[in-house]
């Protein structure tokens, strides 16, 4: 466990944020929802009165202990763990899919957000609290500065809508940055796009892999050969002066199918 300085620990202490948020999730009063990190129960405990059932996911001794507490005999269960190494599907009843939600803890906040789409299967929506400039990144359309492999990644497996920044002073102790809201509703594009997931995903950190470079260039330091890059981009109608970051998802899937002769 890193050390508790660095558990990313900043409480959520406003309270109309806190409402929004379970709102955002939208009507749980028959679902089962999996918190990440609950810290001192500032969500979780409007969770706990609306969901029916709370799963609340924290690798705090203390805090779980604290948590264990407070929500002996109800509706919560706490599980003292890394959400990192969580079986997300494990707390599924049959084929239900899960609503997750969470103040998440900053410092691995990308890794989470991984961990997420490797459980698509079973997640219908997630509402989470990011660093402001992260969710813009998760956020961002194509052809905008802050879009890139994070973006790409998040919008093949959800819809993203941002929802509300908040302020250092919205928490404490107050965090040195803004933080964002992010609701992501789970609908994976793969099928329609027509790639496989691992593929399509591994040739993506491929384009994205120098920001600054052409996709031409990037996809040579991959391996590709110029010629072949050269026909799968006049079959697929893109430039290859152009950057990964200007972009759409289909047009990456085009370029993707007709390198690998698909
Ligand atoms: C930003 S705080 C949010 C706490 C609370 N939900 C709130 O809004 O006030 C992040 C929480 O995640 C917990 N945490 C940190 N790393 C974790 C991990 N790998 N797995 C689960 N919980 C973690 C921290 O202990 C802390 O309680």
């Amino acid at each position: 466990m890193p050390q508790k300085a660095k558990l990313g620990q900043n409480f959520l202490a406003n309270r109309n944020a806190r409402t929004r948020i379970v709102e955002a999730l939208g009507d749980i009063s028959e679902k089962t929802v999996v918190e990440i990190g609950p810290g001192k129960a500032a969500i979780t405990e409007l969770l706990a009165q609306k969901a029916q059932r709370l799963i609340a996911v924290e690798l705090d001794r203390e805090l779980a202990a604290g948590l264990r507490h407070r929500f002996a005999e109800s509706n919560v269960e706490v599980v003292e763990q890394d959400i990192l190494t969580v079986d997300l599907a494990s707390f599924r009843d049959g084929e239900e899919k899960l609503f997750v939600v969470g103040n998440l803890p900053y410092y691995i906040t990308s890794d989470i957000l991984l961990h997420m789409f490797r459980y698509h299967d079973a997640i219908l929506r997630a509402v989470v609290m990011m660093q402001r400039e992260v969710a813009d990144r998760v956020a961002a359309a194509p052809g905008s500065r802050d879009y890139g492999v994070l973006s790409a990644t998040t919008q093949l497996y959800a819809h993203v809508e941002k929802l509300m920044t908040l302020p250092p002073g919205a928490f404490s102790p107050p965090p040195q940055v803004h933080s964002s809201v992010l609701r992501l509703t789970f609908a994976p594009r793969f099928a329609e796009l027509a790639v496989d997931a691992e593929g399509f995903i591994a040739f993506l950190r491929q384009c994205f892999a120098q920001k600054r470079k052409t996709l031409l260039n990037n996809l040579r330091v991959a391996g590709f050969e110029s010629a072949n890059i050269a026909q799968a981009a006049q079959v697929a109608a893109i430039s290859l002066q152009a950057r990964a970051e200007a972009l759409s998802l289909e047009e990456m899937a085009r370029l993707y199918r007709a390198l690998h002769g698909a």
